[in-house]
């Protein structure tokens, strides 16, 4: 493919991830995935090129561009190389016409932005949400140890988190390697960090409650040397389907998934309700925290939605409450920075439950934010997180 043809198909896939942004449709990986299996005739360095441009210009504009072609016209207006592809020739794109729609930059839509300022982020923050996200994993000490993993994949082992490594971005990840034979899983420091604060221990009960694909329910096994019970429950079975074979290849016996109904989360739980040690709710969340990973994901988000999570939220955490034992403790963690899903989720709980109160957090990174701690990218090099430990007064 010529540098022309390479452009035009940038603009094409950026139009299906708007296209995807815009009727709640598959993430812009999925999309992207689709893009190249439709078109084997991209060799490897014509993806990279597509990819890397596509990713840029979704990167750069925080509200939904009009089009594909307005966001990458705009990028040409301060790259001549780029604008020299706007050649007419016969794959490429038509030349840019001077008084034709160009796509706004930005972090995000303006209310977005608004509701980041009154959540007590500054610029160095805003900033680093779009920043390229490294590749952590997780070493499974069910299974290995991180000196043994290191050695065979390399990487920088963090020095505050015993089982974490970080690998380079251009990692090769061998099929046969550490990542396929549930010696290690790729997560994020931050959810490693958040994991950590459940501080679950060997032959208790833990329920996590948002279970999703498994990755805290596995991390929070290894913290229970692999010996009591986690009930991992989702209302999502694609996802909640991944945990069993995840879960056997991790060496991991104690997690039984179960599948919840939206709204009977209370009663499908009623035969352990008040037994919990530890209820994790990692709940559906905005994901403002995981923007690095899914930059399209700003597209997806309008108010109404935000508003509809908050409220699951809330309901998910009142669930919560009525699973934990006298003396137990509920995690509450969302991958947003925003406070509406966080520190004022926590305060609206305890209002709402005032025999609760929040606990102490000693975590290796972090900082207090109202009544639990946020991680960011700008200060701690981790996914965007908010986590709070709860427990009866
Ligand atoms: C942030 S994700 C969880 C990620 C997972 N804990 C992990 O570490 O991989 C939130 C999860 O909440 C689930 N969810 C949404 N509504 C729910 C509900 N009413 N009850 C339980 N889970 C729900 C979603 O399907 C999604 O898997």
């Amino acid at each position: 493919m010529n540098p022309a043809a390479r452009t035009q198909a940038a603009i094409d896939l950026v139009d299906a991830i708007i296209d995807a942004a815009k009727s709640g449709g598959a993430a812009a990986d999925q999309v992207a995935k689709r893009f190249f299996a439709a078109r084997r005739y991209a060799g490897s360095k014509d993806r990279r090129a597509i990819r890397t441009l596509a990713y840029d210009a979704v990167r750069r504009f925080g509200p939904v561009p009009v089009s594909a072609r307005a966001a990458i016209v705009a990028m040409a207006d301060a790259d001549a190389a780029l604008a020299a592809t706007f050649d007419g020739s016969s794959y490429g794109p038509a030349p840019i016409a001077a008084d034709e729609p160009r796509a706004e930059t930005g972090l995000a839509p303006a209310w977005l932005v608004d509701a980041f300022r009154s959540s007590e982020l500054g610029d160095a923050d805003l900033a680093a949400l779009l920043e390229r996200a490294p590749l952590d994993i997780r070493v499974n000490r069910l299974r290995t140890d991180r000196d043994a993993v290191l050695a065979e994949l390399g990487g920088e082992p963090a020095a505050d988190l015993p089982d974490a490594i970080r690998l380079p971005a251009e990692a090769p990840l061998d099929q046969d390697g550490v990542l396929q034979d549930g010696r290690a899983e790729v997560q994020d420091f931050g959810s490693q960090i958040v994991s950590l604060a459940v501080g679950a221990t060997p032959d208790g009960f833990a329920i996590d409650l948002c279970a999703g694909g498994g990755g805290k329910t596995l991390a929070i096994a290894a913290q229970m040397a692999g010996r009591g019970r986690i009930l991992a429950t989702d209302t999502d079975r694609p996802r909640l389907s991944r945990l069993a074979p995840r879960a056997a290849r991790a060496g991991v016996t104690i997690a039984e998934p179960r599948l919840l109904d939206p709204g009977k989360e209370a009663a499908m739980l009623s035969d352990v309700a008040g037994q919990a040690d530890w209820v994790m709710v990692d709940a559906p969340c905005s994901g403002t925290g995981t923007w690095r990973r899914n930059p399209e994901a700003r597209w997806r988000l309008t108010p109404d939605r935000l508003d509809r999570v908050v409220a699951t939220q809330a309901r998910l955490l009142d669930v919560a409450a009525g699973l934990t034992s006298p003396t137990g403790t509920i995690t509450y963690v969302v991958c947003s920075l925003l406070d509406a899903e966080g520190r004022g989720q926590v305060d609206a709980f305890l209002s709402r439950h005032p025999d609760w109160r929040a606990l102490p957090l000693a975590l290796p990174r972090g900082r207090v934010h109202g009544r639990g701690m946020r991680l960011t990218p700008a200060s701690d090099s981790t996914d965007g997180f908010f986590v709070a430990r709860l427990g009866r007064a």
